[in-house]
């Protein structure tokens, strides 16, 4: 007995042979469908009242009859188009419109959505005969070349229609072929400059608060960033401000199926959610799009994944991955297959992802065991350093703020700094000498990001401990980030939770380069105990220096290390300011190099060795040596 699928209840007896008997219809390949289908669509659509559907397989046989109600045709769950072979599903629906209607966006959207051959409606008159056929098929998104004026928006696929039914006149396989063809080659010619393809970066907040349109662009931008770092070519941008987030698909069904045609026009296959997605929601928006949907975690872990060196890092990277993937194992959707592979799906280094949820968690205990002997180990190295009295200043603030940069400018290492999200994710730690031989070591941390993963942050709190026991952190603060305020709000809120937030610290206002005097001045005049300076010219950290080395005179004193300290006359600290972006005029010019720092090698959270120093007098460092007072 054939299955019937869709609205099927309530059917006559007369109405049901109708309908099953469509599926003994042949059609070939060489036309959209046969008069006998038309006929035999249209018949049962009269006797039922409803639109009725057939689902036709290039083979030439009927794979799906399906019932509607009088304005629409919910087709039924056809499979995954990446099971498929090719580009379409070999699958061509025609069914009726009872009202005269041409193609609907539903119509439309599940063209594109499920890759169909082609869609044909077909219009009935009130007496029920087939009239008027319309038609569409999916059709290759063009590339806009900088020069064309053409209008920005290409849908992606070709409606036709209005055609009488004895004159439609279309060499279906023809058609079929020759699309294929140019699909082909215009997978071949597109250029794709991310290396992981190219995506849609979708927004979707509640639009509670004043200002949260500003706030979302803003969002965006960083998504963006985020994007740019994991190597994803961003295609567009979707913003949507709704009163409540859909439970189920975040956004609405009609702005869903917006996004889908959009996704489809620009010929991207993943979806970017800027915010986190439940597994439910994950799966229900895959599901329903055939795109590869992927949030904001993930895309950070995949950061992460892409970018953690050390053991350590790997570790933690690949344990926070685990955490995440496994409540998604549980769905058990085959959206799963999805999560493995590109984009969202890398583990550090060799490591797979693609495990059963089993081994999945004898892995994550496996991973929080080594990590706890590692962490053991660090905290054994600590204490010995502890013991050498040395203190520790720790740099801390968002990603791309310029804290490996500065680590570098006072120290001389190489540490990798890049203008892209988390440059740093096994931080270094480096010995930086003042004069007499007071020294301190200056540690590197990962950068802080808003909404940072739950698993991710629990993850990484380890590479803060060597920050809980620094004497002094350094706050720094990319001051030319129109997102400022937020970032230093971000940061401070991050520092709180890892119980940071008592240590003594120093705002650091980094890149004044790139800001005006005018808003240097007032930066100043905002957080008067703050340092405004340009990591990236060494000359201007001398201020900061100046300030490390008063914070740290009476540990050095307490430590007793050395029998000198320094004596900066108060003004001298408390003007500091002014030094920021564009050096002072009397700042003596001093020599190469200022500084020495010993670097720790390549492993991170090794003690720095005592070779290769060589020490400088406060003068030295060239700040204003005529003031500087040195004291035995
Ligand atoms: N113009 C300017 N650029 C700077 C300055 N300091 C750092 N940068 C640039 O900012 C970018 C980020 O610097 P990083 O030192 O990698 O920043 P970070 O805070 O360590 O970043 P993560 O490790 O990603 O958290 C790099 O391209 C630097 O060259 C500065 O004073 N002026
Ligand atoms: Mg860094």
């Amino acid at each position: 007995m054939p299955t019937l699928y869709g609205n099927t209840t309530g059917l006559s007896p007369n109405a049901t042979k109708l309908l099953e008997r469509i599926y003994r219809r042949k059609v070939p390949l060489h036309v959209i469908a046969t008069p006998e289908l038309i006929r035999a669509l249209a018949e049962a659509s009269h006797e039922t009242g409803r639109q009725v559907g057939a689902l036709v397989h290039r083979s030439g046989e009927i794979d799906y009859v399906i019932v509607g109600d009088a304005t629409r045709l919910m087709l039924p769950d056809i499979g995954r188009l990446r099971a498929a072979q090719g580009r379409f599903r070999a699958l061509r629906l025609v069914h009726t419109h009872l009202w005269n209607e041409p193609l609907t966006r539903d119509d439309f959207v599940d063209l594109v959505r499920l890759r169909l051959d082609l869609v044909a409606a077909i219009q009935l008159n009130p007496g029920g005969e087939p009239r008027t056929l319309h038609y569409a098929y999916n059709t290759p998104a063009r590339e806009t070349a900088p020069d064309d004026d053409a209008p920005a928006e290409h849908l992606p696929y070709t409606a036709v229609g209005p055609v009488l039914i004895g004159r439609v006149d279309v060499d279906f396989g023809g058609l079929m072929q020759a699309l294929e063809d140019e699909f082909n080659k215009h997978s071949r010619t597109r250029s794709v400059t991310g290396k992981d393809g190219r995506a849609l970066l979708v927004h979707v907040s509640e639009k509670t608060k004043h200002g949260a349109l500003a706030r979302a662009e803003e969002s965006l931008r960083e998504l963006a960033e985020l994007a740019a770092t994991a190597g994803v070519e961003v295609a567009d941008n979707v913003l949507q401000l709704r009163e409540r987030i859909d439970a189920r698909h975040v956004m609405g069904k009609g702005k869903l199926d917006e996004v889908l045609l959009r996704a489809a026009e620009l010929d991207v296959e993943t979806l970017v959610f800027d915010r986190n997605l439940t597994p439910s929601q994950a799966s229900a928006i895959a599901k329903h799009t055939d795109l590869k949907v992927i949030d904001r975690t993930q895309l950070i872990l995949d950061i992460f994944a892409q970018r953690a060196e050390s053991r350590d890092g790997k570790l933690q990277v690949e344990l926070a991955q685990l955490k995440y993937a496994l409540p998604r194992l549980a769905q058990k959707d085959d959206s799963l297959s999805r999560l493995t592979g590109g984009i969202g799906g890398r583990g550090p280094g060799e490591t797979k992802l693609e495990i059963g949820r089993r081994r999945a968690k004898e892995r994550v205990s496996f991973l929080e065991d080594q990590l706890k002997r590692l962490s053991r180990q660090r905290e054994q190295r600590r204490r010995r350093r502890t013991r050498q009295r040395v203190p520790v200043v720790s740099i801390v603030g968002y990603t791309n703020a310029g804290k490996s940069t500065l680590l570098n400018t006072l120290t001389g290492a190489e540490v990798l700094a890049e203008d892209k999200l988390f440059a740093t994710l096994d931080p270094r730690s480096r010995r930086l000498r003042f004069p007499e031989e007071r020294e301190v070591v200056l540690t590197d941390t990962v950068g802080f990001i808003r909404e940072l993963p739950p698993d991710l942050f629990a993850a990484f709190r380890a590479t803060f401990e060597e920050a809980a026991d620094a004497d002094l952190l350094l706050h720094v603060v990319d001051a030319s980030d129109p997102a400022r305020d937020q970032h230093i709000e971000t940061t401070e809120a991050l520092l709180t939770e890892l119980d940071l937030i008592k240590l003594p610290r120093i705002l650091v206002f980094n890149k004044v380069d790139r800001v005006d005097r005018e808003e240097a001045r007032w930066l100043q005049q905002g957080s008067p105990g703050a340092v405004l300076l340009s990591a990236t010219q060494r000359e201007t950290a001398h201020p900061l220096l100046l300030r490390i080395a008063e914070h740290l005179k009476s540990r050095w004193e307490e430590a007793a290390l050395v029998p000198t300290y320094v004596a900066a006359a108060d003004d001298e600290l408390a003007d500091d300011g002014d030094h920021g972006a564009s050096g002072d005029g009397d700042q003596a010019p001093h020599e190469d190099p200022v500084l020495h720092g010993d670097g720790d090698g390549d492993a991170p959270w090794s003690e720095a060795t005592e070779e290769g120093t060589s020490l400088t007098t406060l003068a030295e460092l060239g700040a204003r040596p005529r003031r500087t007072v040195l004291r035995i």
